[in-house]
Order: C-alpha cells, then sequence, then structure tokens
C-alpha cells in the first residue's frame, strides 16, 4: 500500500513539471527573444566567471614569494589584469542587461497570452464548472498563480540556469586544476543534492496549503464584498470578521510554517558547505605543500571558483524551492486552460427561429448533485409568439427549464426542440443570440446606463439604444439624469432603484430583439407606479416573441397562453388560469398565495 502511494506520487510529480512545461508552448512566438536571452545569458554567466579566474591570476601569480603564499598583489601584473577586468565588467554589464530585457520580453509577452487565455477560458467555461469552483477562489487563484508563473520566467528560471552553468564550468575548472582536489568537493555535493529533494517536498506541500487557505480567505473576503447589504442587514460583520479571521490565521500559521521549512533549509545548506569548503579548502592547501602538487596560481583560481560555486549550490536550493511553487501554480492554471468549454464563436451562422419550443419527456440531474432528480419526464410546447407560465414552489426546477433552454447544461434524458430541431443540433452561439433573459435579479455593470443597455446588441447605434430605452419605459428617468445615457450606475448598478435597474433589462432585451424570451419574474414588488411601469415595458418586450416566463405577477398568469404547474420537477398541471384555478389543485392553492386570487 505504502509503496503504491510513493509510486503515484511520483508519478504525480513527474506529470506537474509536464504539465507546467507547457505553459511554455504560449511562449512560441516570441521564442526568438527566448533564445537571445539565453544567448546572453551564457555571455554574462561566463564573463562573471572570468572574474574569480581573474582574481585568482592576481592573487597567485607567478613571482609572488613561495614563502608566503598570501601576499595579495604583484605589481608586474596588475596593470594588465586591471584593464582586463575592467573590459570584463564591461562586457558583463551590457550582457546583463540584454539578458534581462530579452527574458523579460518573453517572460511578459507570454504571460499576457495566458492571461487572455485564462480570461477567455473562464468566459467559455461551462456553468457547471462554476457549479463546483467558488468565484472568489477562481479569481485569485489565477491572480497568484500568474504572480508565480510571472517570477518563474522572467527571473528565477534564468537565475537557475545561470547558477547551473557556473556549478558546471566551475567544476569543469577545478577538474583540470586538479582531479583530485574535485573529487574530494563533490563529495560534499550529494549531500546537498539530497538535502534539496527532501526539503524541496516539504516547501511544495507547504506552499501549496498556504496558497489553498490563502485563496479561500480571498474568496470569504469577495463573497462579503459581493453580499455587503445582506451582512449589515443580518448584523453578520462580526460573524464574518470571526470567519475571515480564522482563515486568516491558518494562512499565518501556514505560511510561518513554510518560511522555517525554507529557514531550516537555508541554514542547513550554509553549515553544510561552509563546513565542506573549509574542509576542501584545508585539503587543498595541504596539496600546494606537496613536491609537484598544486602551484599557488591554481590554488587561488581554486579558492575563488570554490567560493562562487558555494554561492551556486545555495542559490540554486532556494530556487529550487521558488520553481516546485511555481510549477504548483502553473499547474493550476494549465487545469484551468486546458478546462472543457463550451463551443462558442463570433462568427456563427445567424438561424430565423420561428419561436417553436417543445420539451419532450425531459429528465434533468446536475453533475454537481448527482442523486437528486431535479427534472423528471418534463414535456410541453410553447408555439410561436405564445407565452407560457411556469410556476410551482421554491425548488420545484423553474430556473432549471430556463437554464436547460439556454443550453446552459445538456438534458440527461429526453429532448428540447427548437422549431422542431433538437436543442443540440444548432450552432450554440447561434441559437443562444436569438434568445433574450430578464433575470430576477438584474446584473448590471459599472459603467454607464448606454453601455449597460448596449450590451444586448454591442454594435447598436446611440438612436437604436435611446428607442429601447423609450419602449422600456426607461427613458423618462435616464433622460432626467444630468448625464442622461452617460449616468455611470455604480457597481452592480447601486446607484439605481429596483425599478429602475429592471427597465434597464427590458431596454437590453429590447435591443437584443430576440425570438426567445425567458423572463424570471421579480418577487420583490416595486411600488405600484413603478410596478405599472415595469410590466408595460414587458408587455411590449413580449409582444410577437415567444416567452417563456417564471411567473410571480397575475396580470403575466392571465396573459399566459399556458400554464406549467411544476412540483419536485414533475408537469403536475397544464392548462390556462380559467381552467386549473377551479380544479382546485396545487394552482389553486398556489394562486391563493401568491396572486391573492
Ligand atoms: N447549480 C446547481 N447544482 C446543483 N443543484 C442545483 C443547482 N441549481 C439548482 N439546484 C437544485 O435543483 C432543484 C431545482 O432548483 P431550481 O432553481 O430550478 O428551482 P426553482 O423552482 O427555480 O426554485 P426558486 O423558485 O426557489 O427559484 C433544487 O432542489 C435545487 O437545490
Amino acid at each position: 500500500m505504502a509503496k503504491r502511494e510513493r509510486k503515484e506520487r511520483v508519478k504525480l510529480k513527474k506529470g506537474a513539471y509536464k504539465r507546467a512545461f507547457r505553459a511554455f508552448a504560449f511562449g512560441k512566438p516570441f521564442m526568438g527573444s527566448l533564445m537571445l536571452s539565453m544567448v546572453f545569458l551564457v555571455l554574462s554567466s561566463l564573463t562573471t566567471l572570468a572574474f574569480p579566474y581573474l582574481l585568482g591570476g592576481l592573487f597567485g601569480s607567478e613571482g609572488t614569494s613561495e614563502k608566503n603564499p598570501f601576499e595579495l598583489t604583484n605589481l608586474d601584473n596588475i596593470n594588465v589584469i586591471m584593464v582586463l577586468m575592467f573590459m570584463v565588467f564591461g562586457a558583463n554589464a551590457v550582457f546583463g542587461f540584454f539578458r534581462i530585457y530579452f527574458s523579460s520580453r518573453f517572460a511578459e509577452s507570454t504571460l499576457s497570452i495566458i492571461r487572455k487565455k485564462a480570461f477567455q477560458r473562464l468566459a467559455f467555461s461551462e456553468i457547471g464548472f462554476y457549479d463546483q469552483n467558488q468565484v472568489g477562489e477562481l479569481s485569485s487563484r489565477v491572480a497568484t498563480d500568474l504572480n508565480s508563473l510571472n517570477a518563474l520566467l522572467s527571473t528565477t528560471l534564468a537565475e537557475f540556469i545561470r547558477q547551473w552553468i557556473t556549478i558546471i564550468l566551475g567544476i569543469a575548472v577545478i577538474a583540470t586544476i586538479s582531479p583530485k582536489l574535485l573529487g574530494v568537493m563533490l563529495s560534499v555535493v550529494p549531500v546537498v543534492i539530497i538535502l534539496i529533494v527532501i526539503f524541496g517536498r516539504i516547501i511544495k506541500k507547504i506552499s501549496k496549503r498556504t496558497q489553498d487557505a490563502l485563496a479561500e480567505s480571498n474568496s470569504i473576503l469577495g463573497e462579503m464584498l459581493t453580499g455587503i447589504k445582506n451582512v449589515k442587514a443580518f448584523g453578520n460583520e462580526f460573524f464574518e470578521m470571526a470567519k475571515f479571521g480564522v482563515q486568516s490565521d491558518r494562512v499565518r500559521s501556514l505560511a510561518i510554517k513554510g518560511f522555517i521549512a525554507r529557514g531550516l533549509f537555508a541554514s542547513f545548506i550554509i553549515l553544510g558547505l561552509f563546513g565542506g569548503i573549509s574542509f576542501v579548502i584545508y585539503m587543498g592547501y595541504k596539496m600546494t605543500l606537496e613536491p609537484g602538487g598544486l602551484t599557488m596560481e591554481e590554488f587561488q583560481i581554486f579558492i575563488f571558483f570554490t567560493a562562487f560555486l558555494a554561492a551556486s549550490f545555495g542559490g540554486v536550493g532556494s530556487l529550487m524551492g521558488e520553481i516546485q511553487r511555481a510549477v504548483g501554480a502553473t499547474e493550476r492554471l494549465m487545469d484551468l486552460l486546458e478546462n472543457p468549454n463550451e463551443e462558442i464563436s463570433q462568427n456563427f451562422k445567424p438561424i430565423d427561429l420561428k419561436g417553436e419550443v417543445r420539451f419532450e419527456n425531459v429528465g434533468f440531474v446536475y453533475d454537481s448533485r448527482k442523486d437528486v432528480t431535479v427534472l423528471d419526464d418534463v414535456s410541453f410546447s410553447v408555439s410561436p409568439g405564445e407565452i407560457m407560465a411556469i410556476v410551482g414552489p421554491s425548488g420545484a426546477g423553474k430556473s432549471t427549464i430556463t437554464a436547460l433552454l439556454l443550453r446552459f447544461y445538456q438534458v440527461s434524458s429526453g429532448k428540447i426542440l427548437f422549431d422542431g430541431k433538437d436543442i443540440s443540433d444548432y450552432e450554440l452561439s447561434a441559437l443562444r443570440n436569438e434568445m433574450a433573459i430578464v433575470p430576477q435579479e438584474v446584473m448590471l455593470f459599472a459603467g454607464s446606463i448606454k453601455e449597460n443597455i448596449a450590451y444586448g446588441n454591442v454594435e447598436a447605434t446611440e438612436e437604436e439604444i435611446v428607442a429601447a430605452a423609450k419602449q422600456a419605459n426607461a427613458w423618462e428617468f435616464i433622460a432626467n439624469f444630468p448625464d442622461g445615457l452617460d449616468t455611470l450606475v455604480g457597481d452592480r448598478g447601486v446607484q439605481l432603484s429596483g425599478g429602475q435597474k429592471q427597465r434597464v433589462a427590458i431596454a437590453r432585451a429590447i435591443l437584443k430583439d430576440p425570438k426567445i424570451l425567458i423572463l424570471d419574474e421579480a418577487t420583490s414588488s416595486l411600488d405600484s407606479e413603478s410596478e405599472k411601469l415595469v410590466q408595460d415595458a414587458l408587455d411590449k418586450l413580449m409582444r410577437n416573441r415567444t416567452s417563456i416566463v417564471i411567473a410571480h405577477r397575475l396580470s403575466t398568469i392571465k396573459n399566459a397562453n399556458n400554464i406549467l404547474v411544476l412540483e419536485k420537477g414533475k408537469v403536475v398541471e397544464l392548462g390556462k388560469h380559467d381552467e386549473l384555478i377551479h380544479k382546485d389543485g396545487l394552482y389553486t392553492k398556489l394562486s391563493k398565495l401568491q396572486f391573492n386570487v
């Protein structure tokens, strides 16, 4: 069992790196920049390494007294070496600049593509995806994961490669000086590498948990902001604070744990390396005393290279932690980017629907709650231009019917037909283009009234927008605002009244001019003046369209050609108001409660 678990973990890790590596595929158009940044990276690493070489030459050059190996200068050489060193520094500075320039070009361009792709994927995701993922968590996760990936692409990876170039070249130089010394040195390296691997795993695990906890706490914050009015109305500020506090403390303790692990990691490496270096230098010095052993110059070069190598080993260790964190983040981003999408297209072929809608023995179960049958054998039909009202107790499945009409979900059994053709035989975008929805909770975007109405048809002219506003009985209040159509509605439309928001939503639907209208009537009653304006606008909107209305108003019910009475996902009654009201069934009961009949 334990063996199998271990095997699975290794497999997962391999997959994680491979998946994360796919992020590079998005950077394909910018491979030129990446290549150039690599070239400058190699050049700058080489010039950096020339520094210990020249320094070693300066401190240990021929002509120094053999009796005093630590005599630091030889004036014969110093001028040449200084000039060389300045040339090396100059070249290093230029190479360093171009490395950063090209690697940031690559990173930022790739990231911009991934950012747009993530937005697109979130927009294109099936609604079912949002049943299983919290919105606040998703948005914070995308933001933090993109940050980690940014760090990886722009600096961490280049730094990691640079350290390895230093390590490999350093080892090569030391090998040419003395294979024996190299052997002594390499006996330290495996210990360090084993520690890196062990600690890296622990750090990756803790940092993933920290990021998850952080995302969760951000989602609590997001939910509180979205529902701030509810929070205040219920006096639940302290309750929300407590919820956030608990989560925030979890983030804190996990993050501290992570830093402790990282601190221990760094300390371990420092201890191991300094111990190792001292030992290696001691061995090297002993070799200078042996006849035919190291020259002083070789010994000095060796010391400087060892120092550089030690720094690189230390660097590689902490970079490894960062890379693993970024791999975790990138893996999650890749999951999102490979999420199943709806087939949405901008260049769909418009269809000319007459507007006949038919449900044939439709059954439905939500994927997120497979054991509950939400719709069971639902059949009805609506002729073009007719109004069908759906009524039923809460949870009966009314909203689910509208979600299926919009093809947010696939039916589990039975069929939905538009003009006699199966819903899934239509191009999704073309089908949705024929429909509009006026929801119960009107969602307005922070922007102007004009932008909010134009959401129904982004290509509409100002005249068309004004005409739609007039039809929706919205023009009067809009014209009374000093800024007219350009009045800003505030975050989610907070600066408009309920009735005004509804009329803006109606104007939006009018502008879309759909064949099929889905209307979820607001349950909250407006004052009678506002109610009359809204009802009148809705009547105009429903004219000459097939309308499917989740009804809460008696006037809609009376105007409906058919009323579908739902209970626990089943159709229990179907007919006109006058027929159903005399049956003494569920409809009669609901009517008495809801419509004061
Ligand atoms: N996204 C979802 N995932 C899982 N179950 C859901 C989802 N949406 C609704 N349900 C469940 O499906 C059933 C029908 O819900 P639906 O929203 O269609 O009812 P409704 O008649 O519109 O209710 P109401 O009048 O209260 O809005 C309920 O039991 C509900 O809990």
